[in-house]
């Protein structure tokens, strides 16, 4: 229908200026005139030029308008011709918003005397508002005026309307010729016979159904950039379950800490405990829990092995950086920047913000003389190559640091200075029992992968972004976000 109207037109026309007006004259429907216009046109039978112009359409509110009248005009006639009415009597007759509405301008063109009684001012009223708005229901023009005072009372509100102006094309003729368009064996076999539609080099082509790499994995990789571009190495993570002695003694945490309590930790049933431990080592760290040294008190309690046999989920990446650094202890002294990135463990409850696993990211640095200086320096480098330029640091508690400050950066999308991590510097307590020379200072920090993937990518749950519930589409669609520089 459309196609014929349209090849037919330009047969004995030189063009059709607006395929809107078109699709008036001829009782067409402008969408189907528009997708024949795009479909010719890829063939190459029409020339197209775009035409876009704003026009009004109702809003919900418009359209009730302009069926049941505007509320001035509601209002007016269930005023009584003679006498009055009282106002509560004439709530009730009408809905809330046409009462309130139309209170307010029908006063406002004198139509009701408005009191605790309501009367008529005048005979006959005209219901100019629904009048202009048909016109434009019908897509007729309108005077500035009215528009504007029907925009004001969000009766109407604009819309592009997109349209084509249309010329005879390379390939026109009165009537499409049926071209082959897939390289099937039979088109391939006829092909003298058939014409074929012409390549369009233009076209997207069918969206692909790739594999897509989750959010937490793409902030992953920016963080793991940033450390390797500070010189960093990264320690082996590959060991989720631990003994109570990695991830807690040797971190100089005492047996009864809090923390290590079932309610915080998930201990394994089988194999409930680790097979070997470093005898010697761990003679050391029972000596400075138990009675000190190094300068140091200890906390005086019974340390015992069975406790630190047990095994566990680890609940930190610090019970890596601790193996790690006994491992170097081990060898002539030498300089290290190690960083890590993986799942730790706990046993919380689940709520919009905690999971009862997590990743952590923790970098340390190893090296003589130290200082509480170079650790805040570190910090801001790194955070500054994440975008976050604006640090605070807070005196906070770990056992294995001292001191230790919990880090704040000011978020300018959330206007508010948010928690980031926890850094701090290692105890000689955990320090000289691995046997580092004494002038070895170890400066590290930690913090979750989830909050900033986040804060980036604005979920607010985190049940959308890890585990079962997660939203795979959130997976599909979401972008590169980028931090930093
Ligand atoms: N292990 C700490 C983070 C941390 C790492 C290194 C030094 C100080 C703190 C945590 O779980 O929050």
């Amino acid at each position: 229908m459309a196609e014929e109207a349209i090849l037919g037109f330009l047969q004995n026309n030189e063009q059709i200026t607006d395929s809107g007006q078109f699709s008036a004259e001829f009782n067409l429907d402008h969408n189907e005139v528009v997708n024949v216009i795009k479909s010719l046109h890829g063939f190459r039978y029409i020339d197209v030029q775009d035409i876009k112009k704003e026009t009004w359409v109702l809003t919900d509110e418009g359209k009730k308008y302009a069926a049941e009248g505007s509320p001035e005009v509601q209002l007016f006639l269930a005023v009584p011709e003679e006498g009055s009415i009282s106002k509560d009597e004439l709530q009730k007759k009408l809905a809330p918003s046409v009462f309130k509405i139309g209170c307010s301008q029908a006063g406002k063109n004198k139509w009701v005397e408005m009191g605790k009684q309501v009367s008529r001012k005048v005979k006959h009223v005209e219901d100019k508002v629904k009048g202009q708005l048909l016109q434009i229901q019908e897509g007729k023009e309108s005077d500035k005026d009215s528009i504007n005072s029907l925009k004001a009372r969000k009766l109407i509100v604009p819309q592009i309307w997109k349209g084509y102006s249309v010329k005879k094309g390379p390939n026109y003729a009165p009537e499409r010729k049926k071209v082959a368009t897939d390289l099937t064996r039979e088109n391939l076999q006829n092909w003298k016979e058939l014409e074929f539609k012409e390549y369009n080099f233009e076209a997207k082509g069918a969206p692909l159904e790739a594999g897509h790499l989750h959010a937490l994995l793409k902030v992953r990789k920016q963080f793991k950039d940033i450390f390797v571009q500070m010189g960093f190495e990264e320690m082996p993570t590959n060991n989720f379950v631990e003994s109570s002695f990695w991830n807690f003694d040797a971190l100089f945490q005492p047996q009864q800490h809090p923390a290590r309590d079932s309610h915080d930790t998930f201990f394994l049933k089988v194999p409930s405990t680790t097979r070997t431990l470093p005898e010697d080592y761990v003679e050391k760290v029972k000596r400075v829990h138990e009675t000190g040294g190094y300068g140091s008190r200890g906390y005086n309690y019974d340390w015992k092995r069975e406790e630190a046999n047990k095994n566990l989920l680890r609940t930190h990446t610090t019970a890596v950086s601790s193996r790690m650094l006994y491992a170097l202890a081990q060898k002539p002294f030498v300089p290290k920047k190690y960083f890590s990135i993986d799942r730790v463990f706990r046993n919380e409850a689940v709520d919009r913000t905690h999971l009862a696993e997590f990743h952590q990211i923790e970098g340390l640095i190893c090296d003589r003389g130290l200082t509480l200086g170079d650790l805040i320096g570190v910090l801001k480098d790194f955070f500054s190559r994440l975008g976050m330029s604006k640090l605070r640091f807070k005196p906070a508690y770990n056992p294995y640091t001292e001191p230790s400050m919990e880090i704040f950066s000011y978020h300018e999308g959330l206007g508010k200075w948010v928690e980031i991590g926890n850094s701090g510097m290692f105890r000689p307590e955990m320090l000289l029992p691995m046997g580092l020379p004494e002038d070895v200072r170890v400066i590290a920090w930690g913090l979750s992968l989830e909050r900033p993937t986040m804060i980036l990518y604005g979920i607010d749950n985190i049940r959308d972004l890890f585990g079962h519930k997660v939203d795979l589409d959130l997976i599909k669609r979401n972008p590169i976000c980028r931090i930093g520089i």
